[in-house]
């Protein structure tokens, strides 16, 4: 597999505990989901994947080349749109200025700014917004822009932490869509939806206490779940049990599926 994005014996923390230890994680074209409880690190990877955040330890690698400096790292941001959990923006810009104001970061041409951006505004269905100022739009459709900045000019790597927050039933449906439609991108995506991640997602990791503790394709994991195990669905049971026992259940490497 093509690696879009990987990361080798990745430490990474904010003081003396690290939050992540010795993560391994290769990631190739298509959607990847990233699930985890509370505090896992999955915020915390993603930053460090869009290169926000230099590993303390490690290695980092986008398109195969090593990000060591802020030099690579600058390179390395052309490829990726990244949409933080919290993300910042100037209130006072129009949701149009703001998309194309992310594309002029990431250098796409200024030929193709204005199209690119007009279509990032239809895909998450901000084109009847697109001049209304950033503060006036309500939670779920400041998500919208903030997807829109993050997939603007097609991007190689897409970073999404927890998109689907906030939207309505339909607006999940429409980004289900939208993630189905980067193909040939790497679309990583966190969220603790797993009926998202059932939806879109080829592979999928399940994140704890800064390690991956499953790492395989969704109906693998949905085959990780024991009886009795709790969810509303196999995919959640899966995930309960991968959590309880701190790794899928019996010998999944015969199913090729990566345990640590
Ligand atoms: N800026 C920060 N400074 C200090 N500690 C932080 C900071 N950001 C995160 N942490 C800590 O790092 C750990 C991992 O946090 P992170 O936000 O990566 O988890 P997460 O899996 O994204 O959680 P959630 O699902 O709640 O968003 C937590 O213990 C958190 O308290």
């Amino acid at each position: 597999m093509r690696a879009v994005v990987e990361v080798s014996d990745l430490v990474q923390g904010y003081g003396r505990d690290p939050v992540i230890s010795g993560l391994d994680l290769r990631v190739g074209p298509g959607a990847f989901g990233l699930l985890g409880p509370n505090g896992a690190g999955k915020s915390t990877l993603l930053r460090t994947l869009a290169t926000a955040s230099p590993p303390v330890r490690g290695e980092l690698r986008v398109r195969g080349e090593l990000v060591d400096s802020e030099r690579s790292a600058r390179r390395a941001r052309r490829h990726i749109g990244y949409l933080p959990q919290d993300f910042g923006y100037f209130p006072h810009y129009t949701v149009r200025e703001f998309v194309r104001y992310c594309a002029w970061l990431r250098e796409v041409p200024r030929g193709e700014a204005g199209a690119a951006t007009e279509d990032a505004l239809g895909r998450v269905g901000l084109e009847g917004r697109a001049g209304s100022r950033m503060r006036t739009l309500s939670g779920g459709m400041l998500r919208r822009a903030g997807i829109a900045a993050a997939v603007v000019g097609g991007p190689e790597l897409v970073l999404l932490d927890e998109p689907t927050v906030g939207l309505d039933p339909a607006q999940r449906l429409e980004f289900r869509e939208l993630v189905r439609s980067l193909a040939g991108a790497a679309v990583v995506l966190s969220t603790h939806l797993v009926e998202d991640v059932a939806a879109v997602c080829d592979r999928v990791a399940v994140l704890a206490e800064g390690r991956v503790r499953f790492e395989g394709t969704p109906g693998e994991l949905a085959a990780c779940a024991v009886a009795g195990a709790p969810g509303d669905s196999a995919l959640e049971r899966g995930y309960m049990t991968v959590l309880a026992s701190g790794g899928a259940p019996e010998s999944p490497e015969s199913r090729g599926v990566r345990v640590r």
